[in-house]
Parts: structure tokens; C-alpha cells; sequence
């Protein structure tokens, strides 16, 4: 829909602005909406706003811990407006009227508090709508029949709600993204959704156009594999020993056509461990259980998608090593299938019986979060502990900043590493919030430890690892532990997360390798040394790595974070921020810049 500008129409907008400002809590950091100044003002222009000639085409309201009944008529004024972003606010109550706003494109309103039902008819109107994100609020009530209709739908997320009922016939072809997770839907999978693929994994060595069949195929066969996995990897570390095989060969192996089943019926259930997460999963392909092959214990599936597997595919797996890293030794795994899972085998451990390590690990299991990489599964043996993760193809923030410098390194342009220290920053506030009761939530953060998505999506992995290492030696192995209070004094608080934090925040900054990460501080840049005496001396533009300075108009947001990253490696862990100012301050920069394309959230006026 073309947008005609009329003189009025900016005038209008600016009252717009103000009246919705006006309906909201909290506007704080709206304070540059101000009467007798224009939205989109070149030199002064609004917070979160942006504009396309000379209107307000989207509204960026992100994390601004914003509520109140948002002034929808005044939305409505807008005539330019597209994109409607609220996510990370604390809007309550029933959906607004988001109805009224006929020409949007794309509405984000994830992780609020709505509740209550949204009528089935509520998305008639909005039919330019592309991509709704309506997940971790607390609707209720059946998916609404209007959404599953919207004729350009792209992109759905409607997980971590309460909305219970059938799953309706969604079957756009344009559909690109659905997630249903974690609802209470329930009944048969409609045949419409068969080739709709949730969050597709990137193909591992097919040709493009065939990429989504075998990515959906791929994710279907992962509860399969993964108990698979663990076998194989036993055999790794046991010298394949040789009289388990035939034991092993007993699996069934058909899977031809079936998987999707499995697939689609995880998406909408609340899942209930222990039970099976799809009523025709086990039915259409007549899988069973996972069978305990003889002498290798129990496994624990940490997701709670119960898999099937075939048992001749586990010998066909190859292994490699990645890395022998200070909690362990980590195995890059390989199916026959294609599917690649890395295994991590723990050592130091202490002295946890098998229920105790379970129980731990189903908890670090259960975390959910778009940057936080949750082990799937794991593997008690008196002598021997696993932990399974799904492979990350890009591999880690580690190795793109200081390896061999190829394409990914030269992709890592300011946005991006601004969306990189976002995300591990995000990831880390959710690890604190959820694991609390730790005394130090991660434990670990480095930038080996942040693993990166096809686009740039960090995941902060190998977190927790505090309530099962042993004690003994976690001062010497773990990262949190080179906080300055902990080297002295063995004083460990989530402020030592902090730290790690800030250190990856300089590294990131700077593209320097930080001596921290060795144990004796040898080699490498003492980056919190070296930001300090610079920012003493004011020439804190120097440090920072030639791969982003040329981008001049950036460099006083490069800056801001280069203090952030200095105030969260505070020697004094009083004076040193925690973790949600940390995000604060990093969130002002965000909405600040002009910087950042942050596609997850929105589209630009194309589509
Ligand atoms: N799920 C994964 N996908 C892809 N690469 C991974 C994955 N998990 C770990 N890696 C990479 O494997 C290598 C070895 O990891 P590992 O966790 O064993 O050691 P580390 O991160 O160097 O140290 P630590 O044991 O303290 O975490 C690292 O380069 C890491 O980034």
C-alpha cells in the first residue's frame, strides 16, 4: 500500500505520538517526545521512532518497561504506520485494538502480559499483516480462525501462551516461520501444516532448494538421533567395543514419511515430561521408547520429546573432536543422516549421584530463551557424564573474531556485533533470572562459549555448570572465577558473571584476544587494563578494532559500549553493574542508534 504524505498527516502524527504517549506508564524514555519538536525531526528526532519521507512508519518501542491501555485510536492516526514493535514490555490485560490498524505489516508484541481470549475474528481486517509475534504473553482461549487466514503471513510465533483448542488449517504457502510451542493445543495435526517448518536449521550438505524438506526432516529425526547419539558416542570413548553391536542392531530404522508427524504434534502441547508429546506420533510411525542398549545406563531427554531410534544408524555416526576445553572434552558427532549433534563429555564432576545429576541437568534443560543454547539430553555412568547439544554450524564468537578471519569474520560489521552483545546480554539476564538460586547463574562466559546462529543470533551455552562441578576445581576451570573478588577472596557472586560479561563486551570492541582467558594471564591483551588507562586518557577511540571504526557515525555508540563493557569489569563488584543495568544501558544504545537493522522485530516498508 503506497503511503501519500500530507502536510497534515505530519502534523498529525506528532499529535498522534503524544496522545499515545499520554496513555502510557512509564514513558521515560519517551522524554524526547516532546510539543514543539517533530518526529521525524533529521537532527532531533523522537525515540523510537522511525520514519520514511517525513511520516512515521514504525514504532520501536522495545524494552522500555512500558504499560498502560496504549492509545489505539491515536495508532490509528498514523497513517504511515507499518510496524508496531512492544516487545519486552509489561502490557497487561486484553489485546488492544490493534484491529483498528488495517494497513500494518508487522506486530510485535512478544513477552508481555496479555491475557485473556483474542476474538476469532480479530484479523479480518489486517490482511497486509506479514509477521505476527504474539508469544510469551498469556492469551488464552482457541488461536484466533482470522489469523489462521491472513492471506501474506510469514512469520507466526505464538509459543509460551496459554491459547488451548484444535490447531487451526494454517497453510500459507508463504508461511515461513510457525512456532506453536508450548500451549495447550491439542487434536490431529492439520495436513495443511506439512510443510511448514518451525525455526529451520541450516541445511548441512544439501543444495539449497532442497534445504527445508530435509531441514524439517532433519528436526523430526533429532529425538531420534539423539538418544542414538549418545550410544555412539559410548562406543567412541569405549573402543567401539566390538560385543554391544549386535545388541545395538535391533532399532527400527523406517522413517520414511512418518517424521513430519512427530514434528508438527511437538509444536502445540504444553510438554509433559515423561509422557509422549504427540498423540499420533507413536501411532503413524509405531515407534517405541527408547530402548536402553545393554550397559549403557539411562538416558535423560532434557526437552521432553520423547524420540524413537534406530539403532542401526548410531553405528554408522563419526565423531571428532573439538576441543578439549577446561570442563571437558567436546565431540562434533555425525549421523548417517546427516544430523550432527556435539557431545560433551564432563569431567570434574563431583561426586552427584545419578538422580541428583539428572535432576540438575533437566533443570539447566528446561531453559528456554533465543539466546540460550539448552543441552538436549544427558548421560549418567558412574565413570562417565554426557551432555548433548545440538551443533552449531557457524561455530563459536571465539573462533569468528580471532580464526582464520574468513567470511563471518569480515561480516561482523558494528550492527552486528551490537546484536551479538544484545543478545549474550539478554541471554545471560535469563539465565540469571531462572537460576537465581546459583550462586553464580553461568559460571563460565567466554566468548568460546557464545556460539553464533546463520545470522548472527548469539547463544550463550555451558551455563550452570556451578551446581555440578566439583567444587574443588571450579575455581580453576571456571571462567567466573577470574572475576577479581574471586581470584582473591573466592567471593563469587552473579556480579562475577558480570565480568565475564564485561570481558566479552571489550573483546568484542576491540577484536582483541583478552588475557583473561588463560589461567596464568599469559598472552593475549589484558583488555581491562588497557580500556582503563585509555579511558583515562581519553583516547578510548584508538582500542577499538579497525574492523568497525571506519564507521564513523557509530563511533559514539561504540564508545557508550566500550564504557559499559568498562563499568561491568569494575574491580569493586559494588561499583561494577549488574546484570539487568547492563542490558539497560546497552538497550539506550540500541534504541539511540540508528545503526541497527534488527530484522528479527521488523520489515522494512517492502516487506
Ligand atoms: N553446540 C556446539 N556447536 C558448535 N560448536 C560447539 C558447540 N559446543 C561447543 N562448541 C565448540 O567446541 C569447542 C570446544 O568446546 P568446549 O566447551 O569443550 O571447550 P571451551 O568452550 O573451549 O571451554 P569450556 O570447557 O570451559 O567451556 C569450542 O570451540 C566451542 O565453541
Amino acid at each position: 500500500m503506497p503511503i501519500v504524505i500530507t502536510k497534515s498527516a505530519m502534523v498529525n502524527d506528532a499529535e498522534a505520538l503524544l496522545k499515545i504517549k499520554q496513555s502510557l506508564n512509564n514513558s521515560q524514555f519517551l522524554d524526547s517526545w516532546k510539543n514543539g519538536t517533530q518526529p521525524c525531526d533529521e537532527v532531533v528526532r523522537w525515540v523510537g521512532v522511525v520514519c520514511g519521507k517525513g511520516i512515521v512508519t514504525t514504532l520501536r518501542l522495545r524494552s522500555m518497561q512500558l504499560s498502560g491501555d496504549i492509545d489505539t485510536s491515536a495508532l490509528a492516526q498514523l497513517q504511515g504506520l507499518r510496524v508496531l514493535n512492544l516487545v519486552n514490555n509489561s502490557f497487561s490485560g486484553p489485546i488492544p485494538e490493534f484491529n483498528k490498524l488495517g494497513a500494518l505489516k508487522a506486530i510485535y508484541v512478544s513477552n508481555n502480559n496479555f491475557s485473556g481470549e483474542i476474538p476469532s475474528g480479530f484479523f479480518t481486517k489486517m490482511v497486509s499483516l506479514k509477521k505476527v509475534w504474539f508469544d510469551k504473553n498469556n492469551f488464552t482461549g482457541p488461536i484466533p480462525s482470522s489469523l489462521a487466514q491472513l492471506p501474506r503471513l510469514l512469520e507466526l510465533c505464538l509459543d509460551s501462551n496459554n491459547f488451548w483448542g484444535l490447531i487451526p488449517s494454517i497453510g500459507q504457502q508463504s508461511l515461513e516461520t510457525l512456532n506453536l510451542s508450548s500451549n495447550n493445543l491439542s487434536g490431529d495435526i492439520p495436513s495443511s501444516l506439512s510443510r511448514v517448518v518451525r525455526n529451520p536449521p541450516p541445511p548441512l550438505e544439501e543444495p539449497p532448494q532442497k534445504s527445508l524438506k530435509i531441514a524439517y526432516a532433519l528436526m523430526a529425526l533429532s529425538g531420534f538421533l539423539l538418544v542414538s547419539m549418545i550410544v555412539a558416542i559410548y562406543l567412541i570413548v569405549q573402543k567401539r567395543k566390538r560385543e554391544e553391536s549386535d545388541e545395538m542392531g535391533m532399532g527400527e530404522r523406517d522413517f520414511g514419511g512418518n517424521t513430519i508427524g512427530l514434528r508438527i504434534s511437538s509444536i502445540g502441547r504444553k510438554e509433559e515430561s515423561g509422557q509422549s508429546s504427540g498423540s499420533g506420533v507413536e501411532k503413524s510411525t509405531g515407534r517405541k521408547s527408547p530402548k536402553k542398549g545393554k550397559g549403557f545406563g539411562d538416558l535423560t531427554v532434557l526437552n521432553n520429546i520423547n524420540p524413537g531410534f534406530g539403532l542401526s544408524d548410531l553405528m554408522r555416526a563419526g565423531a571428532e573432536v573439538l576441543g578439549n576445553g577446561s570442563v571437558g572434552s567436546s565431540y562434533k558427532a555425525k549421523l548417517s543422516s546427516g544430523l550432527i549433534l556435539v557431545v560433551k563429555r564432563l569431567k570434574e564432576m563431583n561426586k552427584m549421584d545419578a538422580d541428583e545429576f539428572r535432576a540438575e541437568m533437566t533443570r539447566l534443560g528446561g531453559l528456554k530463551h533465543p539466546n540460550v543454547l539448552a543441552p538436549l539430553a544427558c548421560h549418567y555412568q558412574k565413570e562417565e557424564k554426557l551432555v548433548i547439544y545440538e551443533h552449531i554450524p557457524k561455530g563459536s564468537l571465539l573462533y569468528i573474531l580471532h580464526g582464520d578471519r574468513g567470511e563471518s569474520h569480515a561480516n561482523l560489521n558494528w550492527p552486528t556485533r551490537l546484536k551479538i552483545i544484545h543478545g549474550i546480554a539478554l541471554g545471560m539476564s535469563y539465565i540469571h533470572t531462572k537460576l537465581a538460586a546459583l550462586a553464580l547463574p553461568h559460571g563460565n562466559l567466554k566468548s568460546s562459549n557464545v556460539l553464533l546462529s546463520p545470522d548472527n543470533e548469539p547463544l550463550v551455552v555451558d551455563y550452570g555448570l556451578i551446581s555440578i562441578i566439583d567444587g574443588n576445581h571450579a575455581a580453576s576451570v571456571l571462567m567466573g572465577y577470574q572475576a577479581p573478588e574471586a581470584i582473591e577472596s573466592r567471593s563469587i557472586s552473579p556480579k562475577c558473571d558480570v565480568y565475564s560479561l564485561g570481558i566479552v563486551i571489550l573483546e568484542i570492541l576491540t577484536g582483541k584476544f583478552p588475557s583473561q582467558y588463560h589461567k596464568n594471564n599469559k598472552g593475549g591483551t589484558d583488555v581491562v587494563q588497557w580500556v582503563r588507562s585509555a579511558i583515562q586518557e581519553r583516547r578510548e577511540a584508538e582500542l577499538l578494532d579497525p574492523g568497525i571504526s571506519a564507521n564513523r557515525h557509530c563511533i559514539g555508540e561504540m564508545l557508550k559500549l566500550l564504557h559499559v563493557g568498562a563499568n561491568c569489569t569494575e574491580s569493586n563488584p559494588n561499583k561494577r553493574l549488574d546484570i539487568r543495568e547492563a542490558v539497560r544501558r546497552i538497550e539506550e544504545i540500541l534504541v539511540e542508534g540508528r545503526s541497527v537493522d534488527d530484522s528479527r522485530y521488523e520489515i522494512s516498508q517492502d516487506g
